[in-house]
């Protein structure tokens, strides 16, 4: 069964079509990203599969179901979340700590309730489990204001899984990173890779073709194509309305 699908998807803001006839189809396990010029409609994209904007009209599915008209946290309930453009991390509290505050949410257990030793120090070892996936182990004691923008991206990376979501949307991961920090990603992101569902939207090229499955193009607010990494680079329309653009202002 096809993991997210949207069909004919429609979103203006006063005259500008944003989502404009979007059909999209995204496969179990696969990476499917999403590219475009600034302004194609990345982020309203976005914004309407995890719930936050609504559709003028068309359709969202979630494996098979119709979720257009289902609120945001009822997505996330259903396996669906999205990560980075809105941080989660609580700075002042220790690396683990805000971790551990992701699990226990997961476990849909309050801070109250969590009185007994077991409970907490299960919490706290399935946090330092998904530390040391995405190499932060040594980290976990720290402070988390002492860590870099990398390292917090890499925590927000363990906040998503600790959640436990089938669908992963991901709003710009390499965004602010360095270019050793953003290898760093593309090997977690690599590693994670086809034990979840990811939905990448992502300005660096370099993370795109090194990542994704398969790609969908949006220009104007329409998929004007989707394929493999070499269908893509391979696509004249695609050249035309965005990579050759792109490769001259980069
Ligand atoms: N809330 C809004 N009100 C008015 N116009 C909006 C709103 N949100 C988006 N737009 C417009 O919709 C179009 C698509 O914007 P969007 O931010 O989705 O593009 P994007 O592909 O994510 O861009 P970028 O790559 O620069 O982040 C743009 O023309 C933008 O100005």
């Amino acid at each position: 069964m096809t993991m997210l699908e949207t069909r004919s998807l429609m979103k203006s803001f006063g005259g500008i079509r944003a989502t404009d006839d979007l059909t999209l189809s995204v496969e179990p396990g696969e990476l499917h990203a999403i590219i475009g010029p600034n302004g194609a409609g990345k982020t309203t994209l976005i914004t309407q599969l995890c719930g936050s904007q609504k559709p003028d009209s068309g359709t969202i599915l979630y494996k098979g179901q119709d979720i257009t008209r289902v609120p945001a946290h009822k997505r996330a309930r259903l396996g669906i979340t999205r990560s980075f453009q809105i941080t989660s991390l609580i700075l002042d509290m220790t690396v683990i700590d805000n971790i551990a505050l992701a699990v226990q949410a997961r476990q849909g257990s309050s801070f109250r309730l969590v009185r007994n030793a077991r409970t907490i120090s299960a919490i706290r070892d399935r946090a330092m489990e998904l530390l040391t996936r995405v190499g932060l182990s040594d980290k976990a004691n720290m402070v988390t204001s002492a860590l870099s923008h990398g390292e917090h991206r890499h925590m927000e990376i363990a906040i998503a899984l600790a959640a436990e979501a089938e669908l992963m949307l991901l709003d710009e991961p390499m965004a602010g990173l360095g270019a050793e920090e953003t290898r760093a990603m593309i090997d977690l992101l690599n590693g994670i890779k086809g034990q979840h569902t990811i939905v990448l939207i992502e300005h660096d090229m370099d993370a795109v073709f090194a990542l994704a499955d398969r790609i969908s193009v949006l220009v104007y607010g329409h998929i004007i194509a989707t394929g493999s990494p070499a269908e893509i680079r391979a696509n004249k329309d695609v050249e035309a309305a965005y990579l050759g653009e792109e490769s001259g202002a980069a």
